[in-house]
């Protein structure tokens, strides 16, 4: 157990996402070795005992109560907060009937962060179109969590591994959307919250962050572009004249930004969105790397992989990701905790 709060054992909580994809099944195996944290898994239990044989692997549920102890340790046994599916799954057939099921897994494991009961929670894969074709509107994790959690600048999401840290400026939004969404606003709160979530919950004190622009040749001194100019040059001068503690540097074209001179300085890549940013970093280590949402009032992990219906059942996902995404959540808990003692 983590020895940084000895009056409060601290409590993961994981969901596995859509339920015929992959996330059940690198869940299972992810459970299958120690871990130095109670972990509760917020899911139908029919539906792992059912993944769990397919893949052959050892699974004891043990239901959750919100005062229980942490388990004795053996490969696959793990306390579950059992939450039921609307109709039984096949992997790798999304089911609309089994939308609100999703939904009810994040709601609860959500509150239960917000209200304390939860240190973190880490999420799997959710396949968006089904939740959308059954009326759902769901862009992604990040944005929905700050949703019912109410917070009032939007969340900062940022993608990891052992090379190389990117965040996003925008999101999950169509590309024609992508220039009227970026306004020195988004900027500013962007780059506050990042470099909020990096002092407290990765003890960087001080970040540097590089910039980039968002039309080719950072726009070409206005040529092929003006937003560098007309936004996001003005956005990082008043944010330098903030008092945050931080390095802004920027902003510098998206295509030689990811060279080491640049990395061996920046803590994170800041891309104006999605495509911009990602794709470096899912090349540089897709698999292991892991996803984190800044600004929202708890700490939540997720992995960088999708839902991969084709692979659920077959015992061949990989399971590194959700590795990394619990192991980060446990960095940040402690991280957290120190903050807060330090800054007392
Ligand atoms: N954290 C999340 O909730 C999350 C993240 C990314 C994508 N998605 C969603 O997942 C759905 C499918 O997206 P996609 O097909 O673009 O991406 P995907 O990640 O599901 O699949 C991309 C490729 O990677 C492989 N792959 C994915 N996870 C793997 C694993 N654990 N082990 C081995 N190989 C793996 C797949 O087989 C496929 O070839 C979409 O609805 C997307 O929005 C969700
Ligand atoms: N943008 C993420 C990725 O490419 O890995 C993914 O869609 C998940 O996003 P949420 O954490 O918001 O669901």
């Amino acid at each position: 157990m983590i020895q940084f709060n000895a009056n409060k054992p601290q409590k993961i909580i994981i969901t596995p996402g859509e339920p015929s994809g992959v996330g059940p099944d690198i869940v299972i195996m992810t459970v299958q070795k120690k871990w130095p944290i109670d972990l509760i898994i917020c899911a139908d239990s029919n539906l792992l005992l059912d993944r769990a044989k397919t893949l052959n692997l050892p699974l004891t549920l043990v239901p959750y109560y919100i005062n229980n102890t942490t388990l004795p340790f053996k490969p696959g046994k793990i306390s579950i907060l059992d939450m039921s599916l609307s109709q039984p799954v096949i992997p790798g057939q999304l089911n609309v009937a089994n939308n609100n099921y999703i939904i009810n897994t994040l709601n609860r494991a959500a509150t239960g962060c917000i209200n304390g009961e939860f240190s973190a929670l880490v999420t799997g894969p959710i396949n968006k179109s089904i939740l959308n074709k059954g009326g759902i509107s769901f862009s992604g994790h990040t944005e929905f969590l700050a949703k019912i959690s109410k917070t009032n600048t939007s969340p900062v999401m940022m993608l990891s591994n052992n090379k190389l840290n990117v965040a996003l400026v925008t999101t999950h939004i169509p590309i024609a959307l992508v220039s009227q969404f970026i306004t020195q606003q988004t900027i500013h709160n962007t780059i506050t919250t990042l470099v909020q979530g990096l002092q407290k919950y990765f003890n960087i004190s001080n970040p540097t962050i590089y910039v980039c622009g968002l039309n080719p040749h950072s726009g070409e001194s206005g040529y092929i572009g003006s937003e560098e100019i007309t936004t996001i040059i003005p956005a990082l001068n008043n944010l330098r004249k903030t008092n945050m503690n931080c390095n802004i540097i920027g902003p510098f074209p998206a295509d030689t930004i990811f060279q080491t001179q640049y990395l061996r300085y920046a803590n994170v890549i800041l891309a104006m969105y999605h495509d911009q940013g990602l794709p470096v970093l899912k090349f540089s280590g897709f698999g292991k790397s892991v996803n984190i949402t800044f600004g929202l009032p708890f700490i939540r992990t997720s992995v960088d992989h999708g839902s991969a219906l084709k692979l659920a059942g077959l015992g061949i996902a990989n399971n590194n990701s959700m590795t990394l995404a619990i192991k980060t959540a446990i960095n940040m808990i402690k991280n957290a905790y120190n903050y807060a003692k330090n800054t007392l």
